[in-house]
């Protein structure tokens, strides 16, 4: 974005060339610092003060213009993997995790640093994968850096018609061992598991454990709690607006932009997709929020 488009900052904020020359926001405040991608409106660190990085990003993430970056929370949108229809819909995921978001308010705000990110349908025009999805929107992110990490998304709808759309938050979170964690709060729900052929129905008995490749979508509004002996802390997730929480780790079966390094991450997803997906009428908003806290064992 050119310099006569950039809003004020305040000191906490300052707009870099971060890894492979990509426009990066950082926040340096007292109660945490972050770094924004502007491409893809992507968190790719939250480090509350005193704790650990909360975010996994990959040590053999891609940063380059129009690549996924893995790690951090990219956003989904307006499909989530493959989409609901045939044939399957590219880029995976959607064309706004790869998409130049525009920096349009940079604040402190009572011990935070709010950010916002807008893209809207004139910013995708060229984008892969617009010719499956065409409608005018505009997507605004809200980032809150501080104790907590909220991450805000908020989509109008601009066409004429009514629009749908399946979202997520595909938040990247940091583990010791994925194989000794715990995830509570997810017990008794309904789930998808996206790992067998077809894909089956299921319902969660007690906490979950990944013993094996997971992809799993739960249909469940309650918060999720990642308890890491290893780090000898716990991670909440809570959501807002968000039907699913998607729940992800590929094991040994890993994208090669992740590789060996599959056990230090669980993918913790606010989201609503498949039957969950976002029905908008012309001129409607809907907005789906997360917000990450880390508490000591
Ligand atoms: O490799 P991608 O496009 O980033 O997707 C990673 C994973 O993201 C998860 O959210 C999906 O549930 C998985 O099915 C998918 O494999």
């Amino acid at each position: 974005m050119s310099e006569d488009d950039m809003p004020p900052l305040p000191d906490a904020v300052a707009l870099e060339d971060g890894a492979g020359g990509l426009p990066m926001v950082r926040v340096h405040h007292s109660r945490g610092e972050a770094v924004i991608s502007l491409q893809g409106g992507q968190v790719l660190s939250w480090v509350p003060s005193g704790h650990e990085p909360v975010l996994w990003t990959s040590p053999l993430a891609r940063f380059g213009e129009g690549q996924a970056i893995r790690g951090g929370v990219p956003i989904c949108f307006p499909w989530f993997g493959a989409g609901r229809e045939e044939p399957e819909m590219t880029p995976s995921h959607g064309f706004a995790r790869i998409a130049p978001f525009r920096l349009v308010e940079a604040r402190e705000d009572s011990g935070a640093v709010v950010v916002r990110l807008d893209l809207g349908g004139d910013d995708v025009a060229t984008a892969p994968g617009r010719d499956r999805w065409q409608h005018d929107f505009v997507l605004s992110v809200t980032v809150t850096v501080g104790e907590t990490l909220r991450i805000e998304v908020a989509v109008t709808n601009r066409s004429d018609r009514v629009i749908s759309y399946e979202q997520a938050l595909h938040a990247y979170l940091a583990v010791g061992d994925v194989r000794e964690v715990t995830v509570t709060g997810l017990d008794g729900a309904p789930y998808v598991d996206k790992t067998t052929r077809p894909w089956s129905a299921r319902d969660q008995h007690g906490d979950v454990r990944i013993e094996r490749e997971t992809d799993r979508v739960y249909g469940t509004r309650s918060p999720v709690t990642v308890r890491d002996g290893a780090m000898a802390r716990r991670i909440h997730v809570a959501r807002e607006s968000s039907a699913d929480a998607v729940v992800w780790n590929p094991w040994e079966s890993a994208p090669d932009d992740v590789g060996e390094h599959w056990p230090g991450f669980l993918c913790v997803e606010a989201a609503n997709v498949l039957h969950d997906g976002v029905v908008l009428a012309p001129g409607e908003s809907h907005t789906m929020a997360s917000t990450y806290a880390v508490e000591r064992d």
